[in-house]
């Protein structure tokens, strides 16, 4: 579930009046997402997403991140854009919640990922990367290598709980990657988004069934990184059949389609495997986080974590580009 935060319809109308977007017409709470609440806005003026940032969400950074939105829709990307109110300010507040209006997107998030998606996939990853290069402003990567220490860390007193002799294994792993991680500046860096899974890509599909892209959402988890590691965030989201097994056809056709439109450098080419063991290891990280800090009723969305070690697994046992797809 994810509306934590009830809002109510005199609270709502009067939170509209700041806006010029028409009368409300109808309003429901979205049960998917995972981090913030999210209602679905139908007012005279159009249908709208309200997003509540709830807790995890540090509210200096929304600037940020509402900033690159608006950045990357103004150069081609679609993805929701802030609504500004009448005062040009678009983020306010919402039963004592930072709240914001963007524009609703037409599509849905595939269930069931099939080979078609990939492509499609790929090409709007490197659309992002490019749009995303006039946006100045940085944010580091607070999810980053230098976050997987402290993060593993915080899970240590009971994370063979969830499988034992996991943080062993862990502290294994994270020991190589960070050994074997690209050196600062020796690869693309920009804007990433950092959580391209398909519950945030939105496909319509054309007269012929072929799935396009309709838009990306979610973006805050953005950050300043290498544009190579949104691409091995993508290869673990997209890329396993649902036994595990990866699907080399799959990430082939998503790295060549992201190539065509931002040719990888060799370099970007050979350091993904790394990438890809350091992108699974970080949602497994955050992951068990949830799973051993989580109290019971908290208003978390836990997910497997184990789901990432299997990933992981294949990973580190996958010693050449070749291997993945690149
Ligand atoms: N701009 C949008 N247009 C249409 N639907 C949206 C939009 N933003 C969010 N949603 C809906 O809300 C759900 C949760 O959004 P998401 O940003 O993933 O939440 P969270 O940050 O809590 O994970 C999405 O799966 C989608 O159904
Ligand atoms: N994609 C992450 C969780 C973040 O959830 P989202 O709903 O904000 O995309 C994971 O699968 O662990």
């Amino acid at each position: 579930m994810a509306v934590y935060t009830e809002v109510t319809d005199e609270a709502l109308c009067a939170f509209l009046e700041a806006y010029p977007i028409g009368e409300l017409v109808a309003f429901r709470g979205i049960a998917e997402g995972v981090e913030n609440s999210n209602y679905q806005l139908k007012t005279t003026g159009g249908d709208f997403i309200l997003t509540l940032y709830e807790k995890r969400v540090d509210p200096t950074e929304l600037p940020w991140f509402l900033g690159l939105m608006r950045h990357l829709a103004a150069h081609g990307v679609e993805c929701p854009q802030p609504v500004s109110g009448r005062d040009g300010e678009a983020l306010r507040e919402l039963a004592g919640r930072p709240a914001a209006i963007c524009t609703f997107l037409p599509g849905v998030w595939p269930r069931r990922v099939r080979g078609e998606h990939a492509a499609p996939l790929g090409d709007a990853l490197a659309g992002l990367h490019l749009a995303g290069q006039g946006y100045a402003a940085t944010r580091a990567n607070a999810l980053g290598p230098l976050g997987w220490q402290p993060l593993l860390g915080l899970c240590r007193k009971d994370g063979d709980s969830v499988q034992p002799g996991l943080i062993a294994e862990l502290d294994a792993a994270l020991a190589g990657i960070l050994a074997a991680w690209p050196a600062p500046g020796s690869l693309p860096e920009g804007h990433i988004h950092a959580d391209l899974f398909p519950d945030n890509v939105f496909f319509l599909e054309d007269e012929a069934g072929k799935p396009r892209i309709s838009g990306l959402i979610d973006f805050y988890f953005a950050c300043t990184d290498l544009l190579a590691y949104d691409l091995a965030v993508c290869l673990n989201a997209w890329c396993f059949e649902p036994d595990y097994s990866f699907n080399v056809t799959r990430a082939s056709a998503m790295i060549r389609a992201y190539s065509a439109r931002r040719p990888l450098l060799p370099a970007e080419r050979a350091a993904l495997p790394v990438l890809c063991r350091g992108a699974a290891l970080r949602f497994l990280l955050t992951r068990l986080f949830d799973w051993v800090n989580t109290p019971p009723g908290a208003m978390v969305t836990r997910k497997d974590p184990l789901e990432y070690m299997r990933k992981l697994r294949f990973f580190l046992s996958a010693e050449t580009p070749e291997a993945i797809g690149g």
